[in-house]
């Protein structure tokens, strides 16, 4: 299956990484890796300068959350349908700083997929324990829970992403060895498979995020039953996250 590696900006953008972008696009125009798909995922009010930056390339346009409804009376939120007339091809939804600072709950984060296969968009849904999770060995019982919470039974590999997403990995330069994300990854498709057959679940992406950088690329992105990587502030500077696609590149370990 082809990774995806897709780059989450997050509440960034104002400064310098529109003209990244625009790097990144000759970058990956002179020197192609067609081994892997990629997106990136700006602020809303971005993506209609990023889809000009990015007219005519193949890289993928996302965005970072939308509101369960199609529209209404829902002052500052976002429906997918409205991120799908701005360009976007895929949602993210259920990411931890979203579940944190906004206390969405699994049924919400459901909610968020399901607005996203109605707009046609692919959901790029997350999961991930809280460093006490991780502490106390709950990590298995917690993903277990919000895969059966978050992942809508219309779930499909074609309109569907798992990002596992170590809270206490975000943004920290900490990251799970690749045999615990190996153990992970393959426990997040077992659940999967009971949650939606075995023909789906296999062919579904499972994407890692948290600190992934140039340097340990290559060791995480690797790992049996990882398809691509969510990437944060790396994704943020062409050089960074150009290094980090390169991976993939044919010759390397696929
Ligand atoms: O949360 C992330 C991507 O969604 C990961 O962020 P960092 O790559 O900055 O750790």
């Amino acid at each position: 299956m082809r990774p995806l590696v897709a780059g989450n900006w997050k509440m960034n953008g104002l400064d310098s990484a529109l003209a990244e972008l625009g790097a990144l696009r000759q970058r990956l125009a002179q020197a192609p890796v067609p081994e892997a798909e990629i997106m990136v995922c700006p602020p809303a009010t971005l993506l209609a300068r990023a889809r000009e930056v990015l007219a005519g390339s193949d890289i993928e346009l996302g965005a970072q959350d939308c509101h369960p409804l199609v529209s209404g009376a829902h002052t500052g939120d976002i429906s997918a349908e409205m991120l799908a007339d701005a360009g976007a091809t895929a949602v993210i939804v259920g990411h931890s700083e979203r579940r944190i600072d906004h206390g969405e709950p699994d049924s919400l984060v459901n909610a968020k997929a399901l607005a996203a296969y109605r707009a046609g968009l692919t959901a790029i849904i997350c999961i991930g324990e809280t460093e006490a999770q991780h502490r106390d060995g709950e990590t298995l019982d917690v993903l277990k829970r919000q895969l059966r919470g978050s992942v809508p039974e219309e779930a499909r590999a074609a309109n569907t992403v798992i990002a596992y997403e170590p809270v206490w990995a975000i943004g920290s330069g900490l990251t799970p060895t690749p045999a615990d994300v190996a153990e992970v990854h393959g426990f997040i498709r077992g659940v999967l498979s009971q949650l939606l057959g075995q023909n789906e679940s296999g062919a579904m992406r499972l994407l890692y995020g948290g600190s992934v950088k140039p340097a340990n690329a290559a060791e995480l992105l690797f790992v049996p039953d990882v398809n691509g990587a969510l990437v944060g502030g790396a994704s943020l500077k062409a050089d960074d996250f150009y290094a980090i696609i390169e991976v993939y590149r044919a010759g390397g370990k696929a």
